[in-house]
């Protein structure tokens, strides 16, 4: 009866009218591909694409980048590179919300957000290196965001599962981050919840790096690099105000593979088996299994790195390229607040920047 009352006093055209959204995309690999495909769907009608670029090309121009094959011509023709005329499609655009989406990993591309938030325009971004990366930039981000300035982070950490979300949430009620536990890879648990030594390690890497589960350069992913960026930006948004240097990483890429080209590395996955090979059998053999982990202390003393679990442990009863973040706060003491499943893929992050599109309005 409530209801109904509710529904005969609260006229529809209340509901404030979504607005349109114009938009640029940066990058166009595995993520931004996925993120083109959803914009075609029925869901994204308000949004208008005015801008997409590679690393090398560009395009603005309308007809081009209503084509079903915009990545492939991108990579044949279009202008060079050139920031401006970008955001000057987006302003000649009539749209009310002017959003710049990073579906990069460029460290360079992602020093400029908080610029462009400051300048008005909202970003969204599936690249951790601002976020996640040294202190200041973070602090730069913080005051361009409490300027008014939108930022859509849901892809940087489990691929847009409702991590960050939920940890915002918890402490806009006063609630504290005590520890954080789990697996912050979507590519490392695919490696070590399939890896059982039947297969070379660096076969399993090539087929993640097929699915689009890595990083562009694996070696981001191998030397847990990304997964200190997820831990950083978990902790940041939680308060603790930690360096990038306060991670304590521990690599799984030997010194001889650490300075090579992108190339290079790719052409000598082999030299990972043997390494790896031993430590499943010394883990296997104490009766434990690997799992790839990241640990944030009540001290504010962080690390990610491997390490053998026992076939119990929540980690190892993981599937796929499953993540797992276990909160604990000061309201979940007793038992953690675990938040669970795929945490790497072209789909659901290119889902994750959607939605936080979507979101503005
Ligand atoms: N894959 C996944 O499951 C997830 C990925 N992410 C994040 O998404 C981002 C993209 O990953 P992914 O799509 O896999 O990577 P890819 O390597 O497939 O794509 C990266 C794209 O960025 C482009 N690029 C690089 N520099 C620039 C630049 N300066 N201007 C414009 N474009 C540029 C590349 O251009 P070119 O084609 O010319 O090389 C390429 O198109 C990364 O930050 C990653 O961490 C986050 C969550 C999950
Ligand atoms: N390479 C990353 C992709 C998501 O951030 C991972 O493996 O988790």
């Amino acid at each position: 009866m409530s209801a109904v009352l509710a529904e005969a006093v609260v006229p529809k055209a209340a509901a404030a009218a979504p607005q349109q959204v114009a938009l640029v995309l940066l990058g166009t690999g595995v993520v931004g591909g996925a993120f083109l495909k959803l914009l075609c769907t029925p869901v994204a009608k308000r949004l208008h694409l005015v801008g997409a670029a590679n690393s090398r090309k560009q395009q603005t121009e309308a007809t081009q980048l209503a084509a079903r094959d915009l990545r492939e011509r991108l990579r044949r023709e279009g202008a060079p590179r050139d920031d401006a005329a970008l955001l000057s499609a987006l302003d000649e655009h009539h749209a009310a919300l002017k959003v710049i989406v990073d579906a990069t990993a460029s460290a360079e591309l992602a020093s400029r957000h908080a610029d462009w938030l400051a300048r008005g325009y909202h970003v969204v971004t599936a690249n951790k290196s601002l976020a996640g990366g040294q202190l200041p930039g973070w602090r730069a981000l913080q005051t361009a965001r409490a300027a008014g300035g939108r930022y859509g982070d849901s892809a940087t950490v489990g691929a847009g599962l409702p991590v960050l979300s939920t940890l915002r949430r918890l402490c806009d009620c006063g609630d504290s981050l005590l520890t954080l536990e789990g697996v912050f890879s979507g590519s490392l648990s695919y490696l070590f919840n399939t890896y059982d030594g039947s297969r070379p390690f660096s076969e399993l890497l090539r087929d993640a790096r097929k699915l689009g589960y890595t990083e562009p350069d694996p070696r981001a992913d191998l030397s847990g690099e990304d997964v200190a960026r997820k831990l950083l930006i978990l902790a940041r948004n939680a308060g603790f105000a930690l360096g990038s240097d306060e991670v304590l990483v521990e690599s799984l890429v030997p010194e001889s593979l650490r300075e090579l080209s992108t190339e290079a590395f790719l052409a000598r996955l082999e030299e990972l088996d043997e390494p790896l090979a031993a430590l499943h059998e010394a883990a296997r053999a104490r009766g434990q299994v690997l799992r790839f982990l990241a640990r944030l202390n009540q001290r504010g003393r962080a690390r990610v790195g491997i390490t053998e679990v026992s076939p119990t442990h929540p980690a190892a009863r993981l599937y796929g390229t499953d993540n797992q973040f276990a909160l604990t706060t000061t309201r979940y003491h007793t038992q953690p607040l675990v938040i669970q499943g795929p945490g790497a893929g072209p789909e659901v992050t290119a889902q994750a920047l959607l939605g936080d599109i979507l979101a503005l309005g």
